[in-house]
């Protein structure tokens, strides 16, 4: 498979940093950066260009990697060039029926929406193909993104903007916590390193309980808080802050921001 990516930043990298183990797969990536093509060049093996080759083909698979307010210009560029490849598109906010109005009007287009832990193989994609998109195709993108972690097809393109209010975005929520148990730790007196420890490990043990316990993490939470102990208190004050309804207002926040982007995308 050759797959061309266009953008090379920071979610390119994630999938590439997965992808290049992949045998039978040729990367080539399109970046403005020349620093960035270099660190790519150097790092994954990828041939790194920096801008779109003259023509494409049929076979080829196009990653589309750049911010969604500069994925009208890459379409209306590639659009003359395209030959019939394949565009894998894992832009927030950007619906299909857009996307192939920018291309061109090609509909072999699928969506997908990863996260970054693909750098690290543990990413978690959703998947979404118009009923009229080939099995090969769909294949092909989930090839890619099983390459980096798991995948889920949603049935419906509005399913991409619940994946990204979970999971797409979710890593950032999960960081925002880690801070506040960092800083925590610092204003108690640890270093900055063992402070950082601390929170990690107790972000990877509670995960690694919840797997395999198989229990709700409700009833996890419940065997950590001793009656009249300390965790009781943490949780109470948690609970006047509201911070659960706030995570979810900010979760639900992002989706209408997906929502609000896609209908803007969709008059330009
Ligand atoms: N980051 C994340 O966690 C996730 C991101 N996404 C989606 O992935 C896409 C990329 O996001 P992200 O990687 O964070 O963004 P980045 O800004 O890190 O990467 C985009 C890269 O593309 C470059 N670029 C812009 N225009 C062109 C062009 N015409 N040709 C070649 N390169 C170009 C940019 O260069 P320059 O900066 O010079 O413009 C930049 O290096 C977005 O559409 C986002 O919605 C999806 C899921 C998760
Ligand atoms: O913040 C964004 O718009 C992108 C999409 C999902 C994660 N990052």
């Amino acid at each position: 498979m050759n797959v061309l990516f266009i953008g090379g930043g920071n979610m390119a990298t994630a999938i590439i940093g997965g992808l290049y183990r992949q045998p039978g797969t040729t990367i080539s990536v399109v970046e403005h950066s020349e620093e960035k093509r270099d660190a790519l060049a150097a790092k994954y093996g990828v041939t790194a260009l920096s801008a779109l080759p003259a023509a494409l083909s049929a076979d080829d698979v196009i990653v589309l990697a750049v911010k969604p307010q500069n994925l009208k210009a890459v379409c209306t560029e590639l659009a003359p060039r395209l030959n019939g490849a394949l565009l894998v598109s894992i832009a927030a906010g950007v619906d299909i029926a857009t996307l192939s109005r920018w291309s061109g009007g090609t509909t072999r287009i699928v969506r997908v929406m990863p996260n970054t832990p693909a750098l690290v193989g543990k990413g978690v994609s959703g998947l979404y193909a118009a009923a009229d998109v080939a099995v090969a195709d769909r294949n092909a993108a989930e090839a890619i993104m099983m390459a980096v972690g798991r995948v889920l097809w949603v049935g419906t393109e509005s399913g991409i903007d619940d994946v990204i209010a979970v999971s797409g975005s979710g890593p950032a929520y999960v960081f925002h916590f880690v801070e506040a148990l960092e800083a925590v730790g610092r204003d108690v007196g640890f270093d900055a390193e063992t402070a950082r420890q601390l929170a990690l490990e107790t972000f990877e043990g509670a995960i690694a309980l919840l797997r395999d316990s198989g229990e709700p993490a409700g009833e996890l939470k419940r065997k950590v808080m001793s009656k009249g102990g300390t965790t009781e208190r943490a949780i109470a004050s948690f609970e006047d802050d509201r911070v659960k309804e706030a995570i979810v207002r900010g979760a639900l926040a992002c989706r209408a921001r997906a929502v609000e982007m896609s209908a803007d995308f969709s008059r330009s």
